[in-house]
């Protein structure tokens, strides 16, 4: 049978690396198997982004398709309510432990959501590697999203030894964490004590002796934290950014870098409010896209020397 799917090019010797980041991704189609054309690997992905193309395939469809489904860790979420299917992707996958259904989406205060267990052992508690690290997390008691791996990477390059760093609203601790490779020291608040604690447990198992984890509201943190004195800070609360910006401006120092991260239907949506402060933005890329209509953008934006 033909069929048409979704796919991205990459030449064979870069198929593995693809591979795992379309994986971390949540994005590789893993029904299919990655097909060879000429000196490439076409890799089936789930939802088509920039780079795929349509790719007629026709003898490679394994006999049952898996149904769709968001991996962490050993944790595989799925959208639909469907026990049957969620039974299939549990025997197909060693490497999963557990089937959830998202009984709603991300809301909240602690930006989190409910589960009912479909198949496997009832747990939302998983653990899952990123990048070499570690890390412990609880679905239903804190936020985390491994579609954030390479963004975080990518501001690992931008820093230099010995940085101070500040993350304002942490989570269980994958920013902090990657970036204390480079940090000098890094400042990882978060105001849900369950992702604290869960955070604890990763600086532990990551052996970061540089971050400092806090139980904090961010827009408090400019009364407990010296100002002027952050050579970087991580503001990743996409939802509602706004009310937390004047905190970050305050303790980031001047010629220092905020990565403020915003959910988004158009390019530049935050332009304004960010030029309201002595602040230049020095480049803004979306992240992933998140909903039909909304992208996760950041905005690197560096503190004006007066
Ligand atoms: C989108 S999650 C980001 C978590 C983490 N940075 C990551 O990438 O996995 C936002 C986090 O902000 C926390 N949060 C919400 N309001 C906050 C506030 N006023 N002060 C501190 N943390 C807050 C939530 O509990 C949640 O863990």
């Amino acid at each position: 049978m033909k069929q048409e799917q979704w796919c991205v090019r990459v030449p064979v010797r870069e198929g593995e690396p693809m591979r795992r980041q379309l994986l971390s991704d949540g994005v590789l189609d893993t029904s299919l198997k990655p097909i060879r054309d000429g000196a490439f690997l076409l890799f089936p992905v789930t939802e088509p982004a920039r780079g795929t193309e349509r790719w007629e395939c026709e003898t490679n469809v394994k006999p049952t398709p898996l149904p769709r489904h968001d991996l962490v860790g050993g944790i595989a979420i799925m959208q639909d309510d469907d026990a049957e299917a969620a039974e299939i992707l549990l025997t197909s996958r060693p490497s999963i432990h557990t089937v959830l259904h998202a009984e709603t989406p991300v809301s909240g205060e602690y930006r989190t959501r409910a589960f009912r267990v479909l198949a496997g052992v009832p747990v939302t508690a998983t653990e899952c590697t990123e990048y070499g690290m570690r890390f412990k997390i609880d679905l239903e008691a804190a936020y985390f999203s491994a579609r954030l791996a390479n963004e975080r990477q990518r501001v690992v390059s931008l820093m230099k030894e010995g940085e101070r760093v500040c993350d304002m609203f942490s989570g269980v601790g994958p920013f902090a964490i990657a970036l204390a490779e480079k940090a000098g020291i890094v400042f990882a608040g978060d105001i849900n004590p369950g992702a604290v604690l869960l955070m604890e447990e990763n600086i532990r198992l990551n052996r970061c002796h540089n971050v400092i984890p806090m139980l904090a509201d961010a827009l408090h943190l400019g009364d407990v934290l010296t100002e002027d004195s952050f050579d970087r800070i991580i503001m990743n609360l996409p939802m509602s950014p706004v009310p937390f910006f004047e905190t970050a401006v305050r303790l980031v120092r001047p010629g220092g870098t905020i990565h403020l991260y915003a959910m988004q239907e158009d390019e530049g949506e935050y332009r304004e409010m960010i030029e309201g402060y002595p602040c230049t933005i020095t480049g803004e890329r979306q992240v992933r896209s998140y909903s039909a209509a909304q992208h996760h953008a950041v905005y690197d934006i560096i503190r004006t020397i007066e």
